[in-house]
């Protein structure tokens, strides 16, 4: 393998204390020094790839391309691996235990990101699943087994026949190119809201279908359009898949918190990994591609961005005029986030168990609509209640006071789960809008008429660039497996043209 030339020097000498504490592995996980000793030139680093971005896409592609002898190194804006994907102390006196401010669930189904922490020998554990769900549908609160809430049957059933009608549909896209369907302009030019629209009668159906739509993408129906949705399911192979708990998309979670494995990933860089390096510019020449950030400038044959469409649109780019970027340029522009807070209360011990409930509901009202158990796994270990907020409550939960955000959280758990809800010992909340190198989660999505213009412009290369970061995928698209594959992918592009 060749050796990066990566200049310690004249980082040190360009960028503040905290950029430079990061290089010297004072972030979450060490950077190692191989790299960085092969230091020869003031500022500047070169390399034969660089990957922008160590969320888990990031980290894949990186670990791929060092696996096939390549010499590439992983730029980080944050001080940390793992993106979209965060491990948080507890909140005292609590601060033992371990929080997932972001991403958390593995589903069976997710054999990437499960083979990784096997290789890590990080250990899963089933989300607490043991009792019922609650629910709490037009003011009425009542508890279920199963998807789909049971209050109303006739909504029940009518509920159950869209998600197989949705299914169906789904089956029939190819997830390389949904655009493709003879259906996807159809399928494309309405929201979602549309065919929920002229599809469901009930009102309880329709509101227990946006609250599907939430939980999966935080943004409204209104939002997004519906063969962006019907890529979504296809996949993970079905919306009973994508919200069911066991045998779906929350059936287990990872010991210690999710973001271990891209620690662990983290660590497996020998010194490629460098923090506090966000990027700012990409120029691509005759020669190489350069890539710039506050003082330091890196050189490569070729860069492989591995983030959202959002984050990579807010870079400029030099040097590439030709159709594919135009359109990727584009499309930057249209795909937003969803909207997302992700909070959780402490209390002494699980007290919703007692009562047969496993933590989880299905609201359509309340600001937070869609809860789990999310207690560690250590014996002992005191009870939490997570609760999503998550579209247009997102964005109202952004202008309120933080007093009353919590207490509208917990106004909302006390209806759910009684009055001991109330008074938590101790109370978190992680805020993706205010995130710098997120600004919302867990996904970016397309609203009508953008995947049917611009869809192959989220994974054409331009030039020496390459795109990577979950929305890119075909499998577990907007989930970790599906970052990890993305990166997976990428590496496999740059290395056939090497
Ligand atoms: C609240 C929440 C809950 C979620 N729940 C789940 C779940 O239960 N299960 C699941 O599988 N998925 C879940 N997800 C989704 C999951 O987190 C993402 O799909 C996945 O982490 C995306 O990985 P990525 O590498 O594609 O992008 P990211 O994780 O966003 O990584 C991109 C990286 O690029 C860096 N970056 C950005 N701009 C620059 C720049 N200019 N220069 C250098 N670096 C830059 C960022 O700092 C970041 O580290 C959730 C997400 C959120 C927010």
């Amino acid at each position: 393998m060749s050796e990066s030339k990566v200049s310690r020097r004249g980082w040190l000498g360009g960028m503040g204390a905290s950029a430079a504490a990061g290089l010297l592995g004072g972030g979450a996980a060490s950077t190692g020094t191989e790299a960085q000793a092969a230091s020869v030139s003031p500022g500047r680093i070169e390399a034969e790839v660089l990957v922008i971005g160590a969320g888990y896409a990031g980290l894949a592609c990186t670990r791929a391309l060092q696996q096939a002898g390549r010499d590439v190194v992983l730029l980080e804006a944050r001080s940390r691996p793992g993106g979209r994907c965060l491990n948080q102390a507890m909140p005292a006196p609590f601060q033992r235990y371990t929080l997932e401010a972001g991403a958390a669930y593995l589903a069976p189904q997710q054999t990437r990101m499960r083979e990784l922490a096997a290789e890590l020998g990080i250990g899963l554990f089933p989300t607490y699943n043991t009792g019922k769900l609650v629910s709490y549908l037009n003011g009425r609160r009542g508890t279920y087994s199963g998807v789909v809430p049971t209050a109303n049957l006739v909504a029940a059933a009518e509920l159950g026949l869209a998600l197989l009608n949705l299914d169906g549909l789904a089956a029939k896209l190819d997830p390389e190119v949904p655009w493709a369907h003879p259906k996807a302009a159809e399928w494309d030019s309405q929201t979602f809201q549309t065919w929920m629209d002229k599809n469901l009668l009930s009102g309880d159906a329709k509101d227990m279908m946006r609250l599907a739509v939430l939980s999966l993408l935080s943004c409204e129906p209104r939002e997004v359009s519906l063969l962006f949705v019907l890529l979504y399911v296809r996949a993970a192979g079905s919306l009973t898949t994508l919200l069911s708990t066991e045998g779906g998309g929350q059936q287990d979670r990872v010991v210690g918190g999710s973001q271990r494995i891209a620690l662990g990933l983290a660590q497996q860089l020998q010194g490629r990994l460098l923090y506090n390096m966000p990027v700012h510019r990409i120029t691509q020449t005759a020669q190489d591609i350069v890539v710039q950030g506050d003082g330091f400038e890196a050189h490569a044959q070729r860069v492989v961005m591995a983030m959202s469409p959002g984050m990579a649109g807010r870079m400029r780019y030099d040097g590439m005029l030709d159709a594919a970027m135009q359109q990727r340029r584009q499309l930057m522009q249209r795909m937003p986030m969803g909207a997302i807070w992700k909070v959780h209360c402490v209390y002494d011990r699980p007290f919703w168990r007692d009562d047969g409930l496993n933590g989880q509901v299905t609201s359509d009202q309340g600001l937070t609509k869609v809860t789990f158990d999310s207690t560690p796994p250590e014996a002992g270990a005191p009870g939490v209640l997570m609760g999503f907020i998550d579209g247009q409550d997102a964005l109202d939960a952004c202008a309120m006071a933080p007093a009353e955000r919590k207490q509208k959280v917990l106004d909302a758990l006390v209806a759910y789960f009684g009055p001991k809800a109330a008074q938590p010992l101790a109370y978190s909340e992680q805020n993706w809008q205010a995130e710098d190198y997120s600004a919302g989660g867990p996904t970016a999505y397309t609203a009508p008429g953008v995947l049917t213009a611009l869809g192959p412009a989220l994974r054409t290369p331009c030039g020496r660039l390459h795109w990577a970061g979950t929305e890119t995928a075909t499998v577990w698209l907007g989930y970790m497996e599906g970052a990890v594959r993305s990166g997976e992918r990428a590496a496999r592009e740059v290395l056939a043209r090497l």
